[in-house]
């Protein structure tokens, strides 16, 4: 095991401190599970992609406290020698069940869930969530991109923006997950296996001075050109002198296309579809970067403007209007004195904010005419819907809004992914990932998946699973209300 790829340290000092408290009180078995979830979609969006269990799957196949992990927690803090032994023989032995990369998920449901022993379940909350928060929000960018690009190829550019880089090439995977066609990082390229991309950048024109020598340099050492046009003037030179080059070289080169990257778009890219067109060269694309979204997209496309392949940097990559997804870890069930497991809640002012108690699962209702989804389901883990003929779906907040559903099938949101520390799920590749979004997004109404306004997508609790977070909640009232300090 590389100790490159070792994230064990990687993770809050406070999740150690709770740990070094167990381990004294003699805690650290306990059983516990946690769950992760987020409360609000991001950008807006009807529904959110669920990315980043391939990292988690990595970071836990590394997770153990090296030598010099244990020697530095040594010199900074006071943790008592057999605490340190306790970490230097650590393994991860729990059980884990996620949501697949691809998954579409809502607000308010697990998407991850660890049981375990109190230690490792705690250990690990920071790493898990730095992962999903972060790919999660890439993805659903990407694929709220992907919505108003339709079917035409989609360029990641984003690494030279990207918060550093791990952001870079986590997030370009991510991209890809949520709808991307390929990336111009060359290493996520190599280490994911996505189709690299790229055209050249305006210092290869710079370094000659001059539009047609820059493009006839390329061409005489690249077969597959795509010349940027806008360094110095796209109509007046840029273009011109990319169609001298091409006509020159004939079929020694496939001018593949021109890259457009400032200006008006919509303008120049349909005065550089004419001039193209005219000069015989009906199949060489006009591709476009230049700082766009799924707004300025949806903009152009509204404008006819004759782009065809697009590349998209900065927004994607940063998810430029919103930084943070915001999920949370939560403890839902724990051992208890007795050897019980009990249910646990956090109570909060505002009902949107109050966790929902118990180790659960969550279905994904669908109509078994039209394989479209109903909403999901979310259980007590000892339930299971696809014993019942029909299920009382009802808004955990605002019950009066409710339906029952028959003639559906109900599919499992959280899948095994480690048992007992063991990991038992087939890792599919990349592109079979993609290709699993595409296919999962295709099964919601469009009304969730349009950009702008969607609909809200029902996110119900069973009737069992809403009495037990009910009765928690009196239990907890009642013990705040006798306490007498
Ligand atoms: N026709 C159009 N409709 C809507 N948005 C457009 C159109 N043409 C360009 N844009 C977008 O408007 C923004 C223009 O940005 P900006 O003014 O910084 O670019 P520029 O001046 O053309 O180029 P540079 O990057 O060299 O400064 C970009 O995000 C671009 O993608
Ligand atoms: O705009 P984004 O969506 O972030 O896409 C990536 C940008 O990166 C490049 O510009 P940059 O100015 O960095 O280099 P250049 O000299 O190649 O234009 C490229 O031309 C794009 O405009
Ligand atoms: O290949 C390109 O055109 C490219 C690569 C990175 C950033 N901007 C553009």
């Amino acid at each position: 095991m590389s100790e490159n790829n070792n994230l064990t340290l990687h993770t809050d000092f406070y999740e150690i401190n709770m740990m070094a408290t167990y381990f004294e009180k003699h805690m650290e078995n306990r059983h516990a599970v946690f769950e992760a979830f987020f409360r609000k979609l991001p950008f807006g969006n009807g529904y959110a992609v669920f990315a980043g269990l391939e990292h988690i799957i990595q970071y836990i196949e590394n997770l153990h406290f090296t030598d010099s992990d244990i020697d530095y927690l040594k010199e900074v803090t006071d943790y008592p020698d057999s605490f340190l032994n306790y970490l230097r023989n650590f393994k991860f032995k729990g059980t884990v069940r996620s949501a697949y990369e691809g998954d579409v998920v809502f607000a308010n449901e697990p998407i991850l869930q660890v049981e375990g022993t109190l230690c490792e379940c705690q250990l690990v909350e920071t790493a898990i969530l730095n992962m999903i928060n972060y790919q999660t929000l890439i993805a659903t960018k990407a694929s709220r991109i992907r919505t108003v690009v339709g079917d035409d190829p989609l360029m990641e550019f984003g690494s030279r923006r990207a918060q550093e880089v791990s952001a870079a090439i986590w997030g370009t995977r991510a991209a890809i997950i949520g709808g991307f066609n390929a990336t111009s990082n060359v290493l996520a390229g190599k280490k994911f296996g996505i189709p690299i991309s790229g055209t050249h950048a305006h210092s290869l024109v710079e370094s000659f001075g001059n539009d047609y020598r820059a493009f006839h340099a390329y061409a005489q050492t690249h077969h597959d050109c795509v010349f940027l046009v806008d360094t110095y003037d796209t109509l007046k030179s840029g273009v011109p002198s990319a169609i001298k080059v091409a006509n020159e070289m004939g079929d020694k080169i496939n001018f593949a296309g021109v890259r457009l990257d400032s200006g008006d778009m919509a303008y120049l890219s349909k005065r550089v579809r004419e001039v193209l067109d005219h000069a015989g060269y009906p199949n060489t694309k006009i591709y476009a970067s230049n700082d766009l979204d799924e707004t300025t997209i949806a903009s152009l496309k509204m404008q006819h403007a004759k782009i065809d392949v697009w590349g998209v940097g900065t927004k994607v990559i940063t998810a430029f209007d919103q930084p943070a997804l915001g999920a949370v870890y939560k403890m839902v069930s724990v051992e208890d004195d007795d050897g019980q497991m009990v249910d646990r809640i956090k109570i909060s002012g505002n009902a949107e904010k109050v966790s929902t108690p118990g180790k659960k699962q969550v279905w994904r209702i669908t109509d078994t005419k039209d394989g479209k989804s109903e909403g999901d389901y979310i259980t007590l883990s000892t339930e299971d819907p696809r014993e019942e003929k029909s299920i009382y779906m009802f808004h955990p907040n605002y019950t009066y809004i409710n339906k029952t559903v028959e003639n559906f099938d109900a599919e499992p949101l959280l899948k095994t992914i480690y048992r007992d520390g063991k990991l038992v799920y087939d890792r599919p590749n990349l592109s079979q990932i993609s290709d699993y979004a595409e296919k999962e997004l295709a099964a919601l109404w469009p009304e969730y998946r349009r950009e702008l306004n969607p609909q809200k997508y029902p996110v119900d609790l069973s009737q069992k699973c809403w009495d037990n977070k009910r009765d928690i909640i009196e239990k907890v009232r009642n013990y705040v209300q006798q306490i007498k300090y």
